[in-house]
């Protein structure tokens, strides 16, 4: 019969004398490797590869549907720069996009986008795109492009000082570690960590902290975690980067809000807008730090900011997003 551990055990990395559990086998061995190079990640085989229609006009599909049953907006937003990307050329870089989120995605149907060409300049490039489903948008977004650019103005914030990714437990190892090791959960979170194992979300994500991560015990609104796109990218270009790190970026960054509020469960939430910045090169399918954190809350929204590091401690992206947030006193014991 499973043990009770502490919770400093159950989230510590053990490689030599913690057996690994059924099913445990093959994620603790591969966790940190690289991917091969036939594990191509599905963002990139599929979900932001968009089907043209006509010029300036793209159909994308989906692939992971969180549980809200309403589109991923991560998903929507990479989709989106994918389709702006695709109308600029190949010298120009993404540095900024900025969208909101206006409508609930219909998992159900494709969606469409349309892009606009507002200006083409010497340095900046805008694009205005939309996306579109039953006739009706449900995110605009706006993205720059600019041409690379020397500056003897360079500066960044300090990347944080965090266990490296080799150390840290990934997501699923987490939840494998609870339900075996903690037999008081109740059946309700029992069958929600179930769910969320069986959840293909592509993106690989390994909490620094998992118990603030997984709002086990109340704690400031800030999470850190590393992050990578699920299967292997390689070098490819800086724009597809780009749009993965957008898909990323939305991922856990609204949920920091609620660190501090383990008397509530959030029966509600969405995010209304993000902003992102892009800084640097990068690849998303190598582990980079996701810096979250909330500076307020208030009227039923939360606003959370984001720091994406690249390992070697440059400043990757900056991303900001308000969400609406509407929570009801948690009223039974929850163990999760
Ligand atoms: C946020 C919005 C719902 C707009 O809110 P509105 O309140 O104006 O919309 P609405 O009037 O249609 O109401 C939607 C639902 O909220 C309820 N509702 C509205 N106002 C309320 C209030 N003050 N108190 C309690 N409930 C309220 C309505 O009854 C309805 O419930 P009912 O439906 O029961 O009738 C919409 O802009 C939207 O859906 N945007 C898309 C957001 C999104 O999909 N983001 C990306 C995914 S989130 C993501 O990716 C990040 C993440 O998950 O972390």
């Amino acid at each position: 019969m499973a043990g009770r551990k502490t919770e400093e055990e159950v989230h510590s990395v053990s490689r030599s004398s913690d057996p690994p559990g059924p099913g445990e086998d093959s994620s603790s061995q591969s966790s940190d490797a690289p991917y091969p190079q036939d594990l191509r990640s599905v963002l990139v085989t599929s979900v932001l590869n968009l089907e043209e229609l006509d010029v300036d006009l793209y159909r994308g599909t989906h692939h992971w549907v969180p549980h809200t049953q309403r589109l991923f907006g991560g998903q929507i937003m990479g989709q989106a720069l994918v389709a702006a990307a695709k109308s600029v050329s190949d010298n120009l870089y993404a540095h900024s996009l900025h969208c909101y989120f206006v409508r609930a995605g219909d998992p159900k149907v494709p969606v469409l986008y349309q892009v606009d060409r507002t200006r083409d300049g010497r340095s900046f490039t805008v694009r205005s795109v939309k996306a579109i489903q039953h006739g009706q948008p449900i995110l605009i977004c706006q993205a720059s492009f600019q041409v690379l650019q020397t500056s003897p103005l360079q500066h960044q914030f300090t990347m944080p000082v965090v266990p490296q990714p080799e150390d840290l437990l990934t997501a699923e190892e987490l939840i494998q570690r609870y339900l075996r090791y903690k037999p008081d959960l109740t059946e309700n979170a029992r069958e929600g960590l179930n769910k969320l194992l069986a959840n293909e979300v592509p993106i690989e994500i390994k909490p620094v902290r998992p118990a603030h991560f997984h709002r086990l015990a109340p704690a400031e609104p800030k999470r850190l975690f590393w992050a990578r796109a699920r299967g292997y990218i390689g070098e490819g270009t800086m724009k597809l980067h780009c749009c993965v790190a957008a898909y990323v970026s939305d991922f856990a960054l609204l949920g920091t809000v609620l660190l501090p509020y383990s008397e509530y469960k959030a029966y509600f939430t969405a995010s209304l807008d993000h902003a992102m910045w892009f800084h640097s090169t990068f690849r998303s399918d190598e582990w980079m730090l996701y810096e979250c954190e909330s500076p307020w809350a208030g009227s039923s929204r939360g606003l959370a900011q984001g720091r994406l590091w690249r390992r070697d401690g440059v400043l990757a992206a900056t991303c900001s997003q308000e969400g609406v947030l509407r929570v009801k006193p948690v009223t039974h014991t929850s163990k999760l």
